[in-house]
């Protein structure tokens, strides 16, 4: 079995052993439970700092808005980190929980950045957002990340921005300044500081704003930068409004879960709940917030474009390891000799099965199943490798093949690259007969070499046999030069790809 170690995730955040109902952290007063349609799973939500019970408005479909990258430069492990761990928990919902998804992601294709890349490279913005979306969209598929049921870019929602912005502005919720930003409000909107408390310290002299926690909705363009004509005249999205622009627009005026970096929960998610809340006037716009940890580097510093400290998803991809199991050897009869113990492994089965579920209902615990479902595979090798010296004349593939199937569908569910290197020789079906046909051959040429030292004819007889042994051997290590395990059973063989 091959299973990407990066995959081999933690998805807990912070010390979570048991569900508190209810939760004592301030926050949960201010979080208000969902009515619709209770689940089985119970989540970590930023919003309470605890365990709660998952609750979709709808029994038909789970809304998620997730933030995507700002498309300036390629994207790096830390990205992988994050996209693949939600990539799982939407699999979760959908493969376990029959939850269906809808996941629509926002790319900010305009922002400072951007616009600093373009001109050192002379290019237009569009051009060098539209270079590292397709990249990122790329590093995703070759991570196996499913790609979100829609992508808006915030360059094709401009209007709505801003038609967004004037509505806030026209609730007394936002200010224009002398420039020709649009700050939001933060000390007159009272729910400020949901996902994070906060103090209302009154603005520095060197910045417009009333407030340090105000935030600009629109930005006045500078001179020679891309901009849009808005009632404040010349200008651009600021970065918290995309989100809530984009979310709105596609899931309205509520959505079951928002998710990104934890970075991102201030100000960024503090400010898209605020800014949602005002436009929508309610008082929770989303009802969980997943945040995953970060990477970061020895030195503790997060791994980010802007630091320029960064390994390529390419990179990750060309040095990941694998693990092997055997069951399909045994189950082909090629293995006659192992110690199966068929009621064992059944009630394993049945165990494996139903605590794996369980573990995923508790916020997507999937370090506990996959831990779980490890201990299970470990048995079943164990088993496979315990061969008896005696040919073993009852087999009972049917159960091997059972547990086996167990892992593999389970695995893919998840998205895991479950034997991923098997496959791709056994979609290559001639390449796997001939593997068959070379193994077959060797071991008949053993298995007479070996018959013929048992009955020790003559001098030379023995000799010639011992050659014969020799090269077998020899042809084996050559085998495995090139990535084929041979392994000899009494008198039969086998064979699977080697480990790297
Ligand atoms: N080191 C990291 N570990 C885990 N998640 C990360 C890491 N860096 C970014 N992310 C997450 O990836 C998503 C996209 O982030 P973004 O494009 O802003 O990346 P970034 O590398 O932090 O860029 P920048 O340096 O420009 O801030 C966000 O949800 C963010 O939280
Ligand atoms: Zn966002």
């Amino acid at each position: 079995m091959n299973i990407c170690s990066s995959k081999f995730i933690r998805l807990k955040r912070g010390l979570m052993h048991s569900f508190i109902v209810s939760c004592l952290h301030s926050n949960s007063s201010k979080w208000v439970e969902p009515v619709g349609h209770l689940t089985e799973i119970n989540v970590y939500n930023s919003a309470t700092k605890c365990k709660v019970p998952f609750v979709l408005r709808n029994i038909n479909y789970a809304s998620w808005y997730m933030c995507g990258p700002t498309v300036y430069d390629s994207a790096h492990i830390g990205h992988a980190c994050c996209y693949v761990k939600f990539d799982i928990i939407r699999r979760i919902l959908q493969n376990f929980f029959n939850i269906n998804v809808v996941l629509v992601m926002g790319i900010t294709d305009i922002d400072d950045k951007i616009i600093k890349r373009a001109l050192t490279l002379k290019e237009d913005f569009r051009v060098v957002s539209s270079k590292y979306e397709n990249e990122f969209f790329e590093d995703m598929h070759a991570l196996n990340v499913l790609p979100p049921t829609l992508c808006v870019r915030v360059t094709d929602v401009v209007p709505h921005i801003i038609e967004f912005v004037k509505s806030i502005v026209d609730k007394g919720l936002a200010y224009k300044t002398g420039d020709g930003s649009v700050y939001f409000d933060t000390a007159e909107f009272k729910q400020y500081g949901k996902l994070c408390p906060v103090n209302h310290e009154v603005g520095d002299v060197f910045t417009p704003k009333k407030s340090v926690n105000d935030f600009a909705l629109w930005k006045a363009s500078k001179p020679d930068e891309p901009f849009w004509l808005s009632p404040w005249g010349k200008g651009r999205p600021g970065w918290h409004i995309e989100c809530s622009t984009i979310a709105s627009c596609v899931l309205g005026s509520s959505v079951d879960i928002h998710s990104g970096g934890i970075d991102l929960l201030f100000p960024h998610h503090e400010n898209e709940e605020s800014q949602s809340c005002a436009y929508h006037g309610v008082e929770q716009w989303v009802n969980y917030w997943l945040h995953t940890g970060l990477l970061h580097l020895k030195n503790d510093e997060k791994m980010s474009k802007s630091l320029k400290n960064t390994i390529s998803i390419q990179e990750l991809l060309s040095s990941h390891s694998a693990d092997h199991f055997h069951c399909d050897s045994y189950i082909k009869g090629i293995r006659g000799n192992c110690q199966i113990q068929e009621s064992v492994l059944l009630e394993k089965l049945a165990y494996t099965r139903q605590n794996f579920v369980t573990a995923l209902a508790d916020d997507f615990d999937t370090a506990k199943a996959l831990a779980i479902l490890m201990d299970f595979i470990s048995d079943i090798n164990v088993m496979l490798q315990a061969s008896s010296q005696e040919y073993v004349s009852f087999r009972n593939p049917g159960v091997i093949a059972a547990a086996s199937s167990f892992v593999q569908h389970v695995t893919s569910q998840l998205g895991l690259s479950f034997l991923d290197e098997e496959k791709s020789i056994n979609y290559h079906e001639d390449a796997s007969k001939i593997m068959d046909m070379v193994t077959e051959f060797r071991s008949e040429v053993r298995k007479l070499a070996l018959l013929n030292l048992k009955n020790k004819r003559t001098e030379a007889n023995v000799e010639h046999n011992k050659q014969l042994l020799v090269a077998c051997d020899q042809f084996r290590d050559k085998l495995n030069l090139v990535g084929i395990e041979i392994k000899d059973h009494g008198q039969k063989s086998s064979w699977n790809r080697a480990k790297k």
